[in-house]
C-alpha cells in the first residue's frame, strides 16, 4: 500500500486572510478575557486591546458574543465498515456538519479487519480522510486482534505515522482478553502512547443476548437488556486494574452509565486514567428503546447503550462538571433508517451508532452552561482543551492564544436552534436529538485561520483540512509537571463566573438532582485547573461555593487593560 497522497490544491493549503476579530469574550480553559484577535496565515499572531494591523484585513464584530476554542471531537468513526454495512458520513460530509455546530478537528478510529495488518489500515484510512475533511483530523488505532506483528506495527505508528493512541475491544467478536489487553497496555505504556478501552464484557453480553432472543425478545429493547450498567462497570474496573499492572495511562471511551464512572473514578486515586462520555449520553435516554415505532428505538442503539435511568444523563453532567469525567465525544456513527433495518428481527443485527458530530457542542451547552452546572470555561476544557492535552495537540489546538491555530468559534449564547434531522448537514436521516431546543449557537466558525462558516452561512472546502500528527509522551499524560512551561501567556484575566454573569445572565443554581457522592480517599488529577474549589465532589456543594467565589472575587477583581499593541510575545 501506498504512502497516503495529499490531494489538496496548494491554493488551499493555507488562509489568504487576515482577519481581527474584535469586541467578543475569549473564553480558554483558565481564563476568560476580553481582547481582540488578529489572524494571520491560520495562526493567531496578536491577542490584545488596540492592536495594530495591517490594511485590508477582514474585521468580524464579536460584540455581545463568546469567542472559544474550535471543539476537538475525540471520538467519530466516518466512512466506517462495521456489522455488515457503512457509515452514511463520510469525511468530507461528517467534517462539514462537525464545522456547522462549532467543531474545528476530529479525532477517527482506524479500524483494522480482524487480522489486518494495522499499517494497510492507517494507510486506507488516510486515503479516505485526505483530499476529503474540511477540518484537521488525527487518528486513533483499534486493535481487533493482538500478535508480536500488532505490536511492532504499534510502534511504527507511533514513530514513523504520528498516532499516539490505541483503541481495545472488551465486546464484540474482536475483543482481546485480559492476557492480550495487559500485552497491549503494556506496549502503550512502553511507546508512550494512551491506551483507550471500549469497556464491556463481551462474554456476558453474548450469553444474555442468546437467552433474550430465545425467549422471543428480539427488538431493540433487548440490546439495552443484554448490556446492563454492571456489565460496562465490570468492563471499567478490569481495564483499571489492568492498566495498573502495567502503569499504562487509560482513557475509557463512551463512559455511559453512573456505575461505570463510579468504578473508573474509584481508581484514579492510583492509576492515570480519563473517562469521555458522549453528547448522546447527556442530550436523551434509554427509554427511546421502549418506542413503538423500530426506527425511532433503533436509531439510538449504540454500545454501550443509553440507560433507562432517568438520573443518567445529568449525573453525567455533573461529573464532567467535577472533573470525574474529563472529555465529551459524539462516537458519531451514523446508520440510515434502511440500514438499522438490517437487525429488524434480531437486536445483535441492528448496526451500533448515533449521530452527534454537528450538535454536540450545543447540546452541551445547553446541558451544561445553560443550566448553570458548568461555567464557560469548563465548556472549553471538555469540549477542546483536555483533548488537546491528551492527545498532545496543545497548546496548538485546544486554546486561543498567539501562536496557536486559528481554530475558533464565534458563539451566541444567546440564540437558539432547535435540532432536527431535516435541517441539520450530516448525511444521515435520523437524529437523536430531534426536537431540542439548545440555546448557543455557532456563528462564525474559523479553521486554520478561513472563515468556514460565516454568519450562520456554511462555506466549507473539501479536502481543506490536514491530518495532524499526534506525538507520543504527551505531557499532560506522562509528566504533568511540564505543562506549566506550555501554558499561553496571560495579562489581562478576568474573573470567568463575572464575566458569565455579565454577558450570558447565568443563574448558578442549587442542583435539584442528587449526585452519588464520591469516594472521599480519591481526590481528581490536581492537574486540571477549573473553577472548582479543589477537592469538591458534590456539585451542590460545589455549586454553592462557586455563588460565594463570586462574590468574593467581585470584591477584589481588579481589571487590568492590556498595554496598546497588545501581546508582546506568545508562548513558544
Ligand atoms: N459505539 C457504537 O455503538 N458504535 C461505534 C463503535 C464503537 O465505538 O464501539
Ligand atoms: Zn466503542
Ligand atoms: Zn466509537
Amino acid at each position: 500500500m501506498s504512502t497516503p497522497v495529499k490531494k489538496v490544491p496548494i491554493h488551499l493549503q493555507s488562509s489568504q486572510n487576515r482577519l481581527l476579530i474584535k469586541n467578543g469574550t475569549v473564553v480558554n480553559e483558565e481564563d476568560v478575557t476580553e481582547e481582540d484577535i488578529y489572524i494571520e496565515d491560520g495562526i493567531i499572531k496578536q491577542m490584545g486591546n488596540n492592536l495594530i494591523i495591517p490594511g485590508g484585513t477582514r474585521v468580524i464584530d464579536a460584540r455581545g458574543k463568546y469567542i472559544l476554542p474550535g471543539g476537538i471531537d475525540p471520538h467519530t468513526h466516518l466512512d466506517f465498515e462495521f456489522m455488515g454495512t457503512r457509515t452514511v458520513d463520510n469525511f468530507y460530509s461528517g467534517t462539514k456538519a462537525a464545522i456547522a455546530g462549532g467543531t474545528t478537528m476530529i479525532i477517527d478510529f482506524v479500524f483494522p479487519k480482524k487480522g489486518e495488518s494495522l499499517l494497510d489500515a492507517y494507510y486506507e484510512y488516510r486515503q479516505k480522510a485526505d483530499g476529503k475533511a474540511c477540518c484537521d483530523y488525527a487518528f486513533h488505532v483499534c486493535l481487533s486482534h493482538w500478535s508480536e506483528q500488532v505490536k511492532r506495527d504499534m510502534e511504527i505508528l507511533t514513530k514513523e505515522h504520528g498516532v499516539n493512541s490505541f483503541k481495545m475491544f472488551m465486546a464484540y467478536d474482536f475483543m482481546l482478553n485480559d492476557s492480550e489487553l495487559y500485552s497491549a497496555f503494556e506496549q502503550c505504556q512502553n511507546l508512550g502512547a494512551i491506551a483507550q478501552v471500549h469497556a464491556e464484557n463481551g462474554s456476558i453480553i453474548a450469553k444474555n443476548a442468546q437467552r433474550l432472543l430465545a425467549r422471543g425478545i428480539t427488538g431493540p429493547e433487548g440490546h439495552e437488556m443484554s448490556r446492563p450498567e454492571e456489565v460496562e462497570a465490570e468492563a471499567v474496573n478490569r481495564a483499571c486494574v489492568i492498566a495498573k499492572q502495567v502503569n499504562c495511562p487509560l482513557y475509557v471511551v463512551h463512559v455511559m452509565s453512573k456505575s461505570a464512572t463510579e468504578a473508573l473514578y474509584s481508581h484514579s486515586g492510583s492509576t492515570k486514567v480519563f473517562g469521555e462520555t458522549l453528547a448522546a449520553a447527556l442530550g436523551t435516554d434509554g427509554s427511546h428503546y421502549r418506542h413503538e415505532c423500530f426506527q425511532h428505538s433503533a436509531g439510538h442503539v449504540l454500545s454501550p447503550p443509553l440507560r433507562p435511568d432517568p438520573s443518567t444523563p445529568l449525573a453525567l453532567m455533573n461529573y464532567l462538571a467535577q472533573d470525574v469525567l474529563q472529555l465529551i465525544g459524539s462516537d458519531n456513527c451514523t446508520f440510515n433508517k434502511a440500514q438499522k433495518e438490517m437487525g429488524k428481527n434480531n437486536f445483535t443485527k441492528i448496526p451500533n451508532g448515533v449521530n452527534g458530530l454537528e450538535d454536540r457542542m450545543s447540546v452541551v451547552w445547553e446541558k451544561g452552561v445553560q443550566t448553570g452546572i458548568i461555567s464557560p470555561s469548563r465548556f472549553v476544557a471538555i469540549t477542546s482543551t483536555n483533548a488537546a492535552k491528551i492527545f498532545n495537540l496543545y497548546p496548538r489546538k485546544g486554546c486561543i492564544a498567539v501562536g496557536s491555530d486559528a481554530d475558533i468559534v464565534i458563539w451566541n449564547a444567546g440564540a437558539t436552534r432547535t435540532i432536527s434531522a431535516q435541517t441539520h448537514h450530516q448525511a444521515v436521516d435520523f437524529n437523536i436529538f430531534e426536537g431540542m431546543t439548545c440555546h448557543g449557537v455557532a456563528e462564525y466558525v474559523i479553521v486554520s485561520g478561513r472563515v468556514c462558516l460565516d454568519d450562520g452561512q456554511l462555506r466549507v472546502v473539501e479536502g481543506y483540512g490536514h491530518f495532524v500528527d499526534t506525538p507520543v509522551f504527551a505531557p499532560f499524560v506522562y509528566n504533568p509537571d511540564e505543562m506549566d512551561s506550555l501554558k499561553p501567556i496571560k495579562i489581562n484575566d478576568v474573573n470567568d463566573f463575572d464575566l458569565m454573569e455579565k454577558t450570558h445572565k447565568i443563574k448558578l443554581v442549587d442542583n435539584p438532582c442528587p449526585t452519588p457522592t464520591l469516594p472521599e480517599s480519591n481526590v481528581t488529577t490536581p492537574s486540571f485547573r477549573g473553577h472548582r474549589p479543589e477537592g469538591q465532589r458534590n456539585i451542590q456543594e460545589s455549586t454553592f461555593s462557586l455563588t460565594e467565589e463570586l462574590d468574593t472575587d467581585r470584591k477584589s477583581c481588579i481589571r487590568v487593560r492590556n498595554p496598546p499593541g497588545g501581546r508582546s510575545s506568545g508562548f513558544w
